[in-house]
Parts: structure tokens; C-alpha cells; sequence
């Protein structure tokens, strides 16, 4: 007998609902057991729509018209009930606030390992060894909805694991997830590969994954145009460059700015939740500046944005005394700081007010169509923001928050879960905008952006900003991991 592979696909076609083009048409597709593939492409491109075929989201939570033959260690993923395939396939969204469900963590963590009703003990057990794994022991009794955007990645991949699938697909497993972080998922994924599971990976930071996998598979349009073993990837760069895929570049020269202007916003902030201390810092951000805000998962960055744009709930206490162009904004309510400052929160669906992404854009800008174009949102102008791929919606949210041309843009992840296409053009345009006359106060992981754009880069630690500089200064300290083609520059 043939041994069974991962997975097995012929003649696939995917066309969502609603649309009259399939997203996704794969002619032969297969994947050992014990094999790990990673998926590139584009956004928008169809990385999440393969992956969702494969472990039954589609079509048993997406709606939409899947054609074609679909074999998951011999099972087809739309007749196997979603409880069976999740032993099979463990499956990390790209938005893992989509993918909690209980209020508290260690709930979180028990809810699989519960539903299959194993006894008390085994629960108890899984729980542990999976919160061990992903590191989250110290939340186990907070609040879902307190958390980090990092953390609850991490909650999140933890409740994955306690059913100990066969089969893991993770889609950007790293993109909220700081520098320290992103090397420890890393490295689980050695282990996960040694534990021989099967893993399908899409991620973009094509250099840090690679050593981990042994397959890449490359997107276009809906399409497999490239599945090549690691060793052949090399002469495929070119390619992969032009499919507008990341791949380490010479560094170009662009215009950064030593900031010397004067400050825009200004002053102190200190965030408390009951007891505990989130956020205790100055802060400055000057004008026509690009600065990062940098630090490890649970540092106070969101905190910190939120507590300057006045949207923290009353679970939290502020004492704030801030000052924007010399007025003072403290006091302001939220929707008055909103006319100079905007804001693009980390989970950014709740922002989409319209049925179109056309309309969505038109509502907040004077330029709809610079904007359009700008983020590649050209064939998808007439679809309702909510349908968009991730990485699509993220670009529309961006679109409508650069249209209001604030003095002061406050951004949480805006790099999250961009090809560097998207990235690239997302740095050009802040840098244009910031001629303007616009400041940004950016919260990213993204080494590679900062070292490109940003002017200045604050750390962030423990609530405290405690170090501010040049990236180039920021990566020589080590505070921050430089980016991976840096070492070789100098
Ligand atoms: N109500 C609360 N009670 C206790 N701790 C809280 C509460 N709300 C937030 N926190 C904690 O405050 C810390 C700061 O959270 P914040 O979202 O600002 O982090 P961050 O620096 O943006 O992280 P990330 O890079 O993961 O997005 C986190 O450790 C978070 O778990
Ligand atoms: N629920 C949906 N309904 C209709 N169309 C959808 C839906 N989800 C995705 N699409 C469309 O299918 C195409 C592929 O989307 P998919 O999410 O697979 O892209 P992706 O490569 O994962 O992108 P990203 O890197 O931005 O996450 C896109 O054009 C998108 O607009």
C-alpha cells in the first residue's frame, strides 16, 4: 500500500462566494508526511485560501465553492467533521483574535482537550506542557481581551497545540511577535520538525523561516507557479523578487531625517490597571518625524498609544499631561484628540464603516484614488472590506487612516502580515506624507522597515521608554535585532 501523504490535491478550485472568479485553482498539489512547506506570495495573492481548503475553515466557517479533489492524511477536509480534522491539521489564523473564544487564558488553553471530553487529568497536563511550550505560564488567569497583541498569539498557538495534532499550518505565526519572540517560535519549529510534524508555514520573512523548511511553494494570482525544494530556491530569487516577494536586498539610500524640529506631542503617561503599572513614561515625537516604538510583547506600546489617543476603558487609570503643539490634550476627549491625531488600532475590522472599499476610502479622504492605487486596492474596490484577505484589509484600514491627514498618525503594527511589496510602499508613502508636514509614532516589529524609513526608534520596556536613537544606534546596542541583512553591510 501507498503510504497516505499529508496532503493530496488535484484539479482544486476555490471561488468564494459571492465572486464569479475563483481565488484559488491548483492543478496538483502534494505533501509528505513528515515534510514542512513554506507558502510566499503576495498578499491577496491566495496563501490563506489554500491553507483554509486544507483544514476545512473552508467551507465549513468561510462560504464558498470548493472544486476538485482534497486529500488530508486521506481524508477530504469538507466531509470530515471540523472536531476530527483538528487532530489532523492544528491551524493558527493570521488574526488570532479570531480564534479566541473564552475569557480567560487557562480556559482558552482547556477548551480543546474539554470538548473531546479527555479525563481531568490528561486536560490538566496538556494545559501545562502546552502553555509551557509557548510561554504564557504567568497569563493563565487573565483576561482574554487584556492581552498583548504577542501574547495572545502565543495563547492562541498554546490552545493549538493541546491537541497535539499530526499536521500544523500557521499562517504568519510570527507577525505580532517581537525579535526574542520570533527567534523562540523559530525555534519551536525546529523542534515541531524533529517531533516529525507536518507543517505547512506562510509567512514572509522568507530568510528566518527557511532553515526549518523543506519545501517553498510560491502564489501567484490564485495559482502554484514555483514548488521547489529549499537547495533549488536560491536561483529562483529573481523570480520570487518579482512575484513581490521579500528577499534580502542591498541596502538603497533613503532620505531619513535627523529630527530637529519642535515637538508636536509631548509630556508624561502612566497607565495603571488596579495595582499593576502598565505604562510610567515621557514622550516625545517631533515634527515631520517617522519614529518607531519598539520593545518585547507586553512592553505598554498599544497601551501607550491608547492612553495618548484617550480610548482606554475604565478598567484602566490614566494620569496623563500631554501636550500636541503646545495645547494641552489630556482632558480631550477621544473624539477631539481624534481631529489631529489619527489612530490605526492592531485589530482594525471594527473601523469598517462601508460595504465597499471604495466607499470605505472616499468616506475619509479628499484623494480616493491616490490612495487606491497606492495600496494595490485597484481589483478589489468594489468588494466589501470584510471579505478581503488579511493583508488586503490591513492596507484598507491604512488607506482610510492616511486620508484624514492629521498632524500626528499613531500606528499599531501597520507592517503586520504585509509582503514587503506592501511594506516598501507603505515606508515611501509615510516619508512623503511626513514632507507634508506629518509625524508618526509607529509600533512594529519589523526590523527591516525601521532600519529602512523610521527616523528615530524608542524602546520600550516594562512601560518605560528607555532608550531613544537612530536605528543604526538602536541596533548596535542590541536592544532591538537588527534586521538579517545588517551584519553583512557593515
Ligand atoms: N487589565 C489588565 N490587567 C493586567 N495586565 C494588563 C491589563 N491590560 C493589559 N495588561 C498587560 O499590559 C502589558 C502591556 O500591553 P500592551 O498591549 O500595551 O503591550 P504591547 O507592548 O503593545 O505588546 P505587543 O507587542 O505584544 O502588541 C501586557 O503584558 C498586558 O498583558
Ligand atoms: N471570505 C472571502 N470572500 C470573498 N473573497 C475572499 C474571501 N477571502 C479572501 N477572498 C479573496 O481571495 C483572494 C485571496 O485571498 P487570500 O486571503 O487567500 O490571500 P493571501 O495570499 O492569504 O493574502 P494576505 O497575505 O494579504 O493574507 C483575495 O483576492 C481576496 O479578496
Amino acid at each position: 500500500m501507498r503510504p497516505v501523504k499529508f496532503v493530496e490535491v488535484s484539479n482544486l478550485r476555490v471561488t468564494y462566494l459571492g465572486r464569479t472568479r475563483p481565488s484559488l485553482e491548483v492543478e496538483e498539489l502534494a505533501i509528505d508526511e513528515g515534510e514542512s512547506v513554506l507558502v510566499l506570495g503576495k498578499s491577496g495573492s491566495g496563501k490563506s485560501t489554500l491553507v483554509n481548503v486544507l483544514n476545512g475553515v473552508i467551507p465549513h466557517m468561510i462560504s464558498a465553492r470548493v472544486e476538485g479533489e482534497i486529500r488530508v492524511f486521506g481524508k477530504d477536509p469538507r466531509k470530515t467533521p471540523v472536531h476530527e480534522m483538528s487532530h489532523l491539521v492544528g491551524t493558527l489564523l493570521q488574526d488570532p483574535e479570531a480564534q479566541i473564544f473564552h475569557h480567560i487564558v487557562r480556559d482558552e488553553l482547556a477548551f480543546a482537550p474539554e470538548n473531546y471530553c479527555f479525563p481531568r487529568v490528561e486536560i490538566l497536563s496538556r494545559v501545562n506542557e502546552a502553555s509551557k511550550i509557548v510561554g504564557v505560564t504567568h497569563l493563565m488567569e487573565r483576561e482574554t481581551s487584556t492581552l498583548s497583541g504577542g501574547e495572545l498569539q502565543r495563547v492562541v498557538l498554546g490552545s493549538v497545540l493541546t491537541l497535539k495534532p499530526k499536521s500544523l499550518i500557521l499562517d504568519e505565526p510570527t507577525s505580532n511577535i517581537d525579535p526574542d519572540g520570533t527567534a523562540e517560535i523559530l525555534s519551536l519549529l525546529r523542534s515541531f520538525k524533529e517531533g516529525g510534524i507536518s507543517m505547512i508555514i506562510v509567512e514572509h520573512k522568507l530568510e528566518r523561516v527557511l532553515p526549518y523548511v523543506d519545501r517553498v511553494i510560491l502564489v501567484e494570482d490564485g495559482r502554484v507557479t514555483l514548488n521547489v525544494t529549499r537547495e533549488e530556491l536560491p536561483k529562483e530569487m529573481e523570480r520570487l523578487m518579482r512575484a513581490g516577494v521579500e528577499v534580502p536586498e542591498v541596502r538603497r539610500t533613503v532620505s531619513k531625517r535627523n529630527a530637529t524640529g519642535r515637538a508636536i506631542l509631548k509630556g508624561k503617561v502612566k497607565v495603571s490597571s488596579g495595582r499593576k503599572v502598565l505604562v510610567d513614561t515621557e514622550i516625545e515625537v517631533r515634527e515631520r518625524e517617522i519614529v518607531a516604538l519598539m520593545g518585547k510583547n507586553g512592553a505598554g506600546k498599544t497601551t501607550l498609544l491608547k492612553a495618548i489617543m484617550g480610548i482606554l476603558d475604565n478598567r484602566y487609570q490614566v494620569v496623563a499631561h500631554l501636550t500636541m503643539m503646545d495645547k494641552e490634550i489630556s482632558k480631550m476627549p477621544y473624539y477631539v484628540r481624534g481631529r489631529f491625531i489619527s489612530y490605526l488600532p492592531q485589530s482594525f475590522d471594527v473601523m469598517f464603516v462601508k460595504r465597499t472599499v471604495e466607499d470605505e476610502i472616499k468616506f475619509s479622504s479628499d484623494d480616493p484614488e491616490q490612495l487606491i492605487r497606492l495600496f494595490s486596492l485597484d481589483k478589489v474596490r468594489k468588494d466589501d472590506p470584510l471579505t478581503l484577505s488579511f493583508g488586503q484589509r490591513r492596507r484598507v484600514a491604512l488607506a482610510s487612516i492616511l486620508g484624514r491627514r492629521q498632524r500626528l498618525a499613531l500606528l499599531d503594527e501597520p507592517t503586520s502580515g504585509q509582503d514587503w511589496f506592501h511594506r516598501r510602499s507603505l515606508g515611501e508613502e509615510l516619508q512623503k506624507m511626513r514632507e507634508n508636514g506629518v509625524s508618526f509614532l509607529v509600533v512594529t516589529h519589523d526590523s527591516r522597515f525601521v532600519d529602512r524609513f523610521c527616523d528615530r526608534v524608542m524602546v520600550m520596556r516594562e512601560g518605560k521608554i528607555i532608550y531613544s536613537g537612530s536605528p543604526e544606534q538602536v541596533f548596535e546596542s542590541r536592544l532591538v535585532m537588527p534586521p538579517v541583512e545588517y551584519e553583512g553591510r557593515k
